[in-house]
């Protein structure tokens, strides 16, 4: 009984305490699990960065195909407005030629983002100026060297006015100062019709233009690409050319100007890759066909063609 009174004593006491300091039990946080994250994120905030950047590191690595099923085996966006904003990677979509297929890139596709500020060389050419193309669609800031032997504004005037665009007439036998991140370097007179007029010229421009370009990407840490021919192999003596293949030239003959400057062209290449670290890369190309392309220049196929319109 005298419990029950005491205990009927305190209820009443509470009941005429002033309201702030009535007992009342903490309010039911509906979120209490979240207090463990809580204490992590106050007391073991490093170790929450680093949980995350490795969350995020993860994800980059193996984030899915930027590629949508659709574009075929190849992601090559074939109109501008897929590439207002590019962040297409040109790679086969494994989805079609098989998981072994799909290229790996070296480059997180993430960072394949950041546009790059090119130097073309020979860019007003037939196949510079479509590699100029591919570079401003990519979203890339492109400088056109060239001294217009036998390059034309035409070639590239659909860029004027783009303020990602520069064209500066200069010849690369003269060296230049321009800051890049990458350099193709593809100023040379590639015809017979073009290299036989000025022989002298053409050999210059393939080891002094080399050099030049060479010592640039050397200078500003850019990435180097020489597009060389198919005629390093000369007169073959094995069909087809593997790449390891020496290659059959004569140094004295009247083509020597350009098969031999390109090989030295690659020589020079792959001494400043190895004895100064330049990240290069040589595409040796075959004949080629395609708008643009100087219908009297003596090659194999616009001879076919000229020779089919008359
Ligand atoms: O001294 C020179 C000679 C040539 N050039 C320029 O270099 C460009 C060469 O373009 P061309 O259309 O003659 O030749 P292509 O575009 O077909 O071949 C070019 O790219 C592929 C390479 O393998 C060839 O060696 C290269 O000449 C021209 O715009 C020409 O004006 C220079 O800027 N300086």
């Amino acid at each position: 009984m005298k419990n029950q009174k005491s205990l009927n004593h305190r209820r009443h006491d509470e009941d005429n305490l002033p309201q702030s300091t009535a007992y009342s039990p903490k309010p039911h946080k509906p979120w209490n699990w979240l207090r463990p994250l809580e204490y992590v994120m106050r007391e073991q905030r490093i170790v929450f960065i680093l949980v995350g950047m490795l969350l995020a590191t993860v994800f980059f690595v193996w984030q899915p195909d930027f590629v949508s099923p659709d574009h075929g085996a190849y992601a090559i966006a074939s109109s501008s407005a897929h590439l207002r904003n590019p962040i297409v990677v040109y790679r086969p979509s494994s989805r079609h030629l098989g998981s072994a297929a799909a290229l790996d890139l070296k480059v997180p596709l993430g960072l394949n983002r950041i546009p790059k500020r090119v130097v073309v060389t020979g860019g007003a050419g037939f196949v510079g100026s479509h590699l100029v193309d591919r570079l401003i669609e990519r979203g890339d800031s492109v400088i056109v060297v060239d001294n217009f032997f036998t390059g034309r504004k035409e070639n590239v005037m659909h860029h004027f006015g783009n303020p990602r665009f520069e064209l500066i007439r200069h010849d690369v036998v003269e060296p230049i100062l321009l800051e890049v991140d990458q350099i193709y370097h593809l100023a040379c007179p590639a015809s017979p019709v073009h290299y036989k007029f000025n022989p002298v010229k053409t050999i210059k421009t393939n080891v002094v233009g080399t050099l030049n370009m060479l010592g640039l990407a050397k200078r500003v840490g850019a990435r180097f690409l020489l597009t060389s021919t198919s005629e390093v192999y000369g007169d073959p003596l094995e069909h087809p050319q593997r790449e390891e293949y020496w290659g059959n030239v004569n140094p004295i003959g009247v083509r020597s100007c350009y098969d031999e400057g390109k090989r030295t062209a690659e020589t020079l290449t792959m001494d400043y890759h190895r004895g100064a670290s330049v990240e290069v890369r040589i595409a040796r190309i075959f004949n080629t066909y395609g708008p643009r392309m100087c219908i009297d220049d003596g090659r194999v196929v616009s001879n076919f063609v000229a020779q089919v319109r008359t």
